[in-house]
C-alpha cells in the first residue's frame, strides 16, 4: 500500500481542489483529510459518517476538592494562571505541564484526558474517507493528524486499499510533519506568487529533511508566467519533477460551489491537464521503493 500526501507550504494554492480531483480518479484508495485545523475536503466529497471517535489531545489537571486543603501551592506554581482561586481548573489555559500535580502536598491533583476533537470514519462516492475536527481553541493538531492517518491505515487494511491519499495542512510545522511522515510521495501544489515560491522552497527543505520524495504541480500558472518559468528552472536544477501546470480558471470555484470535483465538473483542457498530472503522480508512486 502506498501513501500520497498533497502539501503546499503556502495556504490556498489549490491542495484540496487537486486532492479531490485525484480522489475521483484513483481506484481502491482511502482519502484522509489531514488539514484538521481547517478541513474542507468534506465540502466536495460529502462523506457520510459511519463512526465517530473522541480525540484526546493532551491531558489537563483535575483537582479533587475532597482532598484539597486550600494551601494555594498549586496556584503559586502554575505558570499559566490556569487554576482559579476556588481551586478549579481553567481547561482553556491549562497546558498540561503537570507541575501542580507534582507540587500538591495532598496528592489532590491528577492529570486527566481532555476530549479535544473527533475523528470520523466515513464513506464517500469515491470510497472510504477519514476526517476530523478540533474543538474550538484546542491545539495538538499534529497529534490529531497522526490519529487521522492511523484510522486511514486501518481502513486501508480492512478494505484492501492500495493507496492512501492525504490532503495535507498548509505551512511547514508540526501538522505538516505529521502528515508527511511515512508518505511514499509528496505532491507539492504551488502557485507562482512570491509567497508561493518562498513557501515552495521551505516545504522542499522539509520533505528533503525527512527524505520524502517530492514532485511539484504549478497551479494558477497563468497569474505570473515569469515566476512559473523560474519555478520550472529551479525544479529542474534541483532534480524535482514538475508533474504539470494548471491555469487560473473559474472551473475550480464553480466545481466547489457545485460540490463536485473538477474532474466531475468539467471535461475539457483543464481536467485533461489534471488527468496527466495524476498519471505522472501514479507512475512516481509506483517507482517509489
Ligand atoms: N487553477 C485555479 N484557478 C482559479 N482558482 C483556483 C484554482 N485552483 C484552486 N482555485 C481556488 O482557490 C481557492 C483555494 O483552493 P483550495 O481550497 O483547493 O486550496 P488549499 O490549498 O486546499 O487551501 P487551504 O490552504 O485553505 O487548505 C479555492 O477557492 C479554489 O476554488
Ligand atoms: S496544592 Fe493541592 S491542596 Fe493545595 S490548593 Fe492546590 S490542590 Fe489544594
Ligand atoms: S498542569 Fe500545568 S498548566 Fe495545568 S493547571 Fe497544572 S500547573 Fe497549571
Amino acid at each position: 500500500m502506498k501513501q500520497l500526501v498533497i502539501i503546499s507550504g503556502k495556504g490556498g494554492t489549490g491542495k484540496t481542489t487537486i486532492t479531490a480531483a485525484i480522489a475521483s480518479m484513483a481506484e481502491n484508495a482511502i482519502i484522509a483529510d489531514c488539514d484538521v485545523d481547517a478541513p474542507n475536503l468534506h465540502l466536495v466529497l460529502e462523506p457520510e459518517i459511519t463512526e465517530a471517535s473522541d480525540f484526546h489531545g493532551m491531558e489537563i489537571a483535575h483537582i479533587d476538592t475532597e482532598r484539597c486543603t486550600g494551601c494555594n501551592i498549586c496556584i503559586e506554581n502554575c505558570n499559566f494562571d490556569a487554576i482559579y482561586t476556588d481551586h478549579s481548573i481553567n481547561s482553556c489555559k491549562c497546558e498540561g505541564c503537570g507541575v501542580c500535580e507534582y507540587v500538591c502536598p495532598e496528592n489532590a491533583i491528577k492529570m486527566i484526558n481532555n476530549p479535544s476533537g473527533s475523528v470520523f470514519d466515513s464513506m464517500t462516492r469515491y470510497g472510504p474517507m477519514v476526517h476530523a475536527e478540533l474543538m474550538i481553541g484546542e491545539e495538538a493538531s499534529g497529534k490529531l493528524v497522526t490519529a487521522v492517518k492511523e484510522h486511514a491505515s486501518s481502513l486501508a487494511g480492512e478494505n484492501g486499499a492500495e493507496l492512501i491519499i492525504c490532503d495535507g495542512p498548509p505551512g511547514t510545522g508540526c501538522p505538516v510533519i505529521a502528515a508527511i511522515t511515512g508518505a511514499d510521495l509528496a505532491l507539492i501544489v504551488t502557485e507562482p506568487s512570491l509567497s508561493g515560491i518562498h513557501d515552495l522552497e521551505r516545504i522542499i527543505q522539509v520533505t528533503d529533511h525527512f527524505r520524502i520524495p517530492a514532485i511539484v504541480c504549478i497551479n494558477k500558472y497563468s497569474i505570473n508566467e515569469e515566476n512559473t518559468k523560474q519555478i520550472e528552472i529551479s525544479c529542474k536544477e534541483n532534480g524535482i519533477i514538475v508533474a504539470g501546470k494548471l491555469p487560473y480558471d473559474t472551473i475550480p470555484n464553480k466545481a466547489m460551489i457545485g460540490k463536485k470535483t473538477v474532474i466531475e465538473y468539467a471535461d475539457n483542457e483543464f481536467s485533461e491537464n489534471l488527468r496527466e498530472i495524476w498519471k505522472t503522480v501514479r507512475s512516481e508512486l509506483c517507482e517509489s521503493p
